[in-house]
């Protein structure tokens, strides 16, 4: 059974550093404790010892402030439209909708960047290809790639915590789900929420939850995410040195709602400009989603609905069947046109 009375004020921070150390047994499965207790109590827990560089991120959150900086019309040079199937650029305010309603914030999406020989590519697979870089901000692409690949070198090893948490072997999902991952990887931009002209509360980010296996978040020093716990919503405020990670729809499906992706939402009221960084660690787009073997199967999710009251466990297909079916809700017009 799912626990449903325990009192969760704050998440937990989980030391992962041992998840980089192979022969640290002892150690690694100390982490392995600690992320099982996280992802049945809510889900959601910070990181450290994730070996991602401060400077890496300062390098990141510089050049990214100067491009939300320039002129909407400058941005607008490399649109979403203009990726394609590969569904890479900036958007503007208000052009995604993640449960129905406009978001309150802009963004630059990216994924792993792929050649246009690539077989993938060539063979016209969505959300496949080549990243869109601003000429305005040169310096954006070295600092999106560092940070890229330190995040995912970071969500390799967690995922083999996770694995260790669920007593599999600590390579179960690279050998079936993440040699080759789903990387999306993105940055936005909120500007403080305005009050609400029409009685609905605006959000930067509407409740929903993420879709794949990890997602691995930094955040600035302004706030606003917020996460939904047994107990209700609760703040999960930017702890310097951490990156925030929450376990998306594919491990809630691959564990029959085990450990199950939590609902959560962004309010920026800094009065700031907010940026965050979510890099989402996601099974290969071929791969079959199925349920784990049966030793790692725990127990069920318990009978409380899914916010929005999708079975997860009755979705059969592969990853990229169930990605793209998200992606065309949250960006309509774009999913109507390249898909
Ligand atoms: O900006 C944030 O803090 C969270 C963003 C988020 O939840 C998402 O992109 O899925
Ligand atoms: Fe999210």
């Amino acid at each position: 059974m799912r626990q449903t009375a325990k009192s969760i004020s704050t998440l937990p921070v989980i030391d992962m550093a041992p998840l980089f150390r192979r022969e640290d047994t002892a150690g690694r499965a100390g982490v392995a404790k600690e992320i099982e207790a996280a992802c049945r109590a809510s889900g959601f827990f910070y990181v450290t010892g994730h070996s991602v560089g401060d400077q890496t991120l300062t390098d990141l959150d510089a050049a990214s402030r100067r491009f939300f900086a320039l002129p909407e019309e400058t941005k607008l040079r490399i649109p979403m439209s203009q990726g394609g199937r590969a569904w890479r650029g900036f958007f503007p305010l208000g052009g995604e909708l993640t449960s129905g309603r406009p978001d309150g914030k802009e963004g630059l999406y990216f994924g792993s960047e792929l050649p246009a020989d690539h077989p993938r590519v060539t063979a016209g697979w969505p959300l496949h290809g080549a990243n869109l870089w601003p000429a305005e901000v040169p310096e954006l692409r070295p600092a999106v790639e560092t940070y890229m690949a330190a995040t995912v070198r970071a969500a390799h090893h967690l995922i083999e915590g996770v694995a260790l948490s669920l007593g599999l072997a600590a390579d179960y999902f690279n050998r079936h789900y993440t040699a080759d991952p789903t990387v999306l990887f993105r940055i936005f931009h909120y500007p403080p929420t305005p009050p609400s002209d029409d009685g609905e509360e605006n959000w930067g980010v509407g409740e929903h939850s993420d879709y794949g296996l990890l997602t691995l978040l930094a955040q600035d020093q302004h706030g606003g995410l917020q996460v939904k716990t047994p107990d209700g919503w609760i703040a999960a405020p930017p702890l310097p040195g951490t990156l925030v990670c929450n376990i998306g729809d594919m491990l809630d499906r691959l564990t029959g709602g085990w450990y199950r992706s939590t609902p959560h939402r962004v309010k920026n009221v800094s009065g700031q400009e907010r940026l965050s960084f979510p890099l989402f660690f996601d099974p290969d787009f071929a791969a079959d989603m199925k349920p784990l073997p049966p030793e790692a199967m725990k127990g069920d999710g318990g009978d409380a609905p899914r916010w929005d009251g999708a079975d997860l466990q009755a979705f059969e297909g592969t990853y990229g069947d169930y990605l793209l079916s998200k992606v065309s809700k949250v960006f309509p017009a774009l999913g109507g046109e390249v898909l």
